[in-house]
């Protein structure tokens, strides 16, 4: 959906999703995204994997780097997937691993066509976008860079690398630096990438649909709520102002009414532009049983899906909106104004004179 547009509500049938996986890694200057890749590859239980390195045009300065370890690896050195998909070299191919080269790229404007380019969405899916973060210098990256802030913001996993580079205090420092831009995604601690395959491929992060048991962790559901920096029905004074990039936390036990929500994220979308970064949702409308899951990347939302039950049985909303600049105390007054008015008594008794 873009600004101004009414999405359209889907039911999928998971079962039968058997397009393409798609990972998106992404990561500041010398995180470790190459290192990542590599170990990923040697691993005996990689499956055919095609990884392509670049952006559109550029020379793949890092294609020797990565050990073709295995005879299974396609890489795509200057590759656009929607090109590739056209040809026989997908044939056979299980899971795509997208490597962004440039450090300071922003990763945002591929998760967005996976939402707008419905020839890509036939064959493949968005399964999480990874970013690697070098514990080392995130804190200086952070400060420098706004792409860094973004990379780190619309993670839906967060990879904390070179742990063996920092003592303890300067690892609390620099998650928690990170966590304060977003700290809903699901987060991993490593040294050299050294992660289990099952860590980095096919979590169903982007837009849970497949699998029920990731929701949770998607919304970040099962973190504390003291660590989550929520507005909502339980506003934290030392997030409402939140100067840079943050993100707030949108709760509500009771359901809401769905066009006032729409206009809600329109108007967002509107006022926050390129500001706007992430949203993700799961939501409680009036008379719908099930969750709804309602998600953007920036001015565009995916047309939203159910899942199929509430992350721990609890009915509640949660939406989770992460840009820059958002004032939460404002947001969460107009997400008050979302809540369906209760039908009473007697509204139902003279609606059945
Ligand atoms: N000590 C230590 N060094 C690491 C770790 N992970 C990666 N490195 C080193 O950090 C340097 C950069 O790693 P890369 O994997 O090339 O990083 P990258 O993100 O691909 O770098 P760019 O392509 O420049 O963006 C290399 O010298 C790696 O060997 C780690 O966990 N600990």
């Amino acid at each position: 959906m873009r600004t101004g547009e009414a999405p359209v509500t889907r039911i999928d049938d998971r079962s039968v999703d058997e397009r393409i996986p798609i990972t998106l890694l992404t990561g500041f200057l010398g995180a470790g995204k190459t290192t990542l890749v590599n170990r990923l590859l040697s691993a005996p239980d990689a499956g055919k994997i095609a990884v392509i390195v670049n952006e559109f045009g550029e020379i793949g300065i890092d294609g020797d780097l990565i050990a073709r370890a295995n005879e299974d690896m396609l890489e795509l050195t200057n590759g656009c997937i929607c090109c590739a998909a056209q040809g026989d070299l997908m044939d056979g191919l299980n899971r795509l691993f997208l490597r962004k080269t440039t450090g300071i790229a922003d990763p945002s404007p591929l998760a967005r066509l996976f939402y707008t380019d419905m020839k890509l969405d036939l064959t493949f899916r968005l399964d999480a976008v990874l970013t690697v973060v070098d514990l080392k210098h995130v804190i200086g990256q952070i400060a420098r860079s706004p792409e860094a802030e973004k990379q780190i913001a619309i993670a839906d996993k967060l990879i904390f690398n070179k742990r063996d580079l920092v003592d303890d205090a300067e690892f609390a420092d620099a998650v928690a630096a990170v966590e304060r831009l977003n700290p809903f995604s699901v987060k991993e601690v490593t040294t050299h990438g050294a992660l289990p395959i099952d860590r980095l491929l096919d979590l169903d992060l982007f837009e849970p649909k497949r699998r029920d048991d990731m929701v949770g962790a998607w919304i970040g559901a099962d973190q504390p709520a003291s660590a989550s920096g929520e507005a909502g029905d339980h506003a934290h004074d030392d997030h409402v102002h939140t100067p840079g990039v943050g993100a707030v936390c949108l709760q509500s036990r009771e359901p809401l009414e769905w066009n006032a929500l729409l206009r809600f994220f329109l108007d967002l979308a509107q006022e926050k532009g390129e500001n706007l970064f992430r949203v993700k949702g799961m939501v409680h409308f009036q008379n719908v049983e099930k969750p709804v899951i309602f998600q953007g990347v920036q001015a565009t939302f995916s047309p939203p899906t159910y899942a199929e039950s509430w992350p721990r049985g609890e009915v509640e909303t949660r939406i989770v909106v992460i840009g820059r600049d958002l004032d939460a105390a404002e947001m969460q007054a107009r997400f008050a104004a979302c809540i369906a008015r209760r039908e009473t008594v007697l509204d139902r008794g003279l609606g059945a004179i």
